[in-house]
């Protein structure tokens, strides 16, 4: 008999009680649950096209050590590179491993194609539009500091990549929540995720609001997060572009607007563009267990696909 997969494509897919699931589980590991070895016997392929520390080393070790064995491909490993289709890649892996957990950073729709089959689990390790585990594992995080998210207040200052997105999808789910992005003009959160989270929010008693200015910061926060200049696999047009983004940077004078508030950042981070090295490496940071969480996070990710 086939076996019917769970993939993670989008946190758009998930129910609010999977979502929130998959975060409560987290924290159990990032507790030290014992969680035995439920993957024994899988193999997993790990497949990252674009560079990466967190993401490919968390989801390695999770599925190490929840007792899988995996497969490791680069950017140069296979036959997509030759022309094979994605289609056809998806089918093949199939039938020969239960999950795969891969960074194209292509479309969301490239990862559609390899779930296209019903026999291995497709993870989004991060595309051009979402990164959804970075969320769950930012969630994660939240949780295990504040010891819930219901009503946690995030102000998010930084370019509406893929992080933003995947954290307006994820964020909202929660009641009484509310998330401020900040985003440079131009820069802004994929309008149409900015929908979908805004019909969670509203479902949730959430909120979730854009602007592209620093005027008015709301206070107090919980959290202050930013990301990277630098969007993996994308190029700024507009030669003004850090003009745009320098008002976005995070030091002790934006923290300080909330003084009960930590900082949260998806990393890897470049101290002195987004994030002032004060800010980062400072008593209220918590981006080093939040890269931690990237872990307990996976696990909890692998357990509700494959376990
Ligand atoms: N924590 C991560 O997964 N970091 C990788 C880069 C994330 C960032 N949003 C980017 O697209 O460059």
């Amino acid at each position: 008999m086939t076996p019917t997969r769970k993939h993670l494509i989008s946190l758009a897919d998930l129910s609010d009680a999977d979502l929130r699931h998959i975060v409560a589980r987290g924290v159990e590991h990032a507790k030290g649950v014992a969680a035995g070895e439920p993957l024994s016997g899988t193999v997993l392929g790990v497949y990252f096209r674009k560079t990466s520390t967190r993401t490919r080393t968390a989801f390695s070790s999770a599925a190490l050590r929840l007792g899988a064995r995996i497969i490791s491909y680069g950017p140069d490993d296979l036959q997509l590179n030759t022309g094979e289709t994605i289609e056809d890649t998806g089918q093949v892996m199939a039938r020969m491993l239960d999950g795969l957990v891969a960074r194209t950073a292509g479309t969301t729709e490239e990862l559609r194609a390899l779930a296209a089959q019903n026999r291995m689990s497709v993870v989004n390790a991060m595309s051009a539009r979402e990164h959804p585990t970075q969320a769950l594992a930012d969630l994660t995080t939240m949780a295990g500091h504040f010891g819930g998210i219901d009503g946690l207040r995030v102000l998010y200052l930084g370019e509406g990549n893929n992080t933003a997105a995947a954290l307006a999808l994820g964020l909202t789910r929660y009641p009484g929540t509310e998330l401020h992005l900040r985003t440079p003009p131009g820069f802004g959160v994929d309008p149409e995720i900015l929908v979908r989270a805004k019909h969670y929010a509203a479902q949730n008693g959430s909120l979730v609001e854009e602007r592209h200015d620093m005027l008015d910061l709301p206070t107090p926060m919980d959290v202050v997060y930013t990301t990277r200049w630098q969007t993996t696999g994308t190029s700024k047009s507009d030669p003004d572009w850090r003009t745009l983004f320098a008002p976005f940077h995070v030091d002790e004078s934006v923290l300080d607007t909330s003084p009960g508030a930590v900082f949260m950042h998806d990393l890897p981070a470049h101290r002195g563009e987004e994030v002032s090295a004060g800010v980062l490496d400072g008593p209220r940071s918590i981006a080093f267990d939040q890269a931690e969480a990237k872990l307990h996070s996976a696990k909890a990710v692998l357990e509700w696909c494959i376990g």
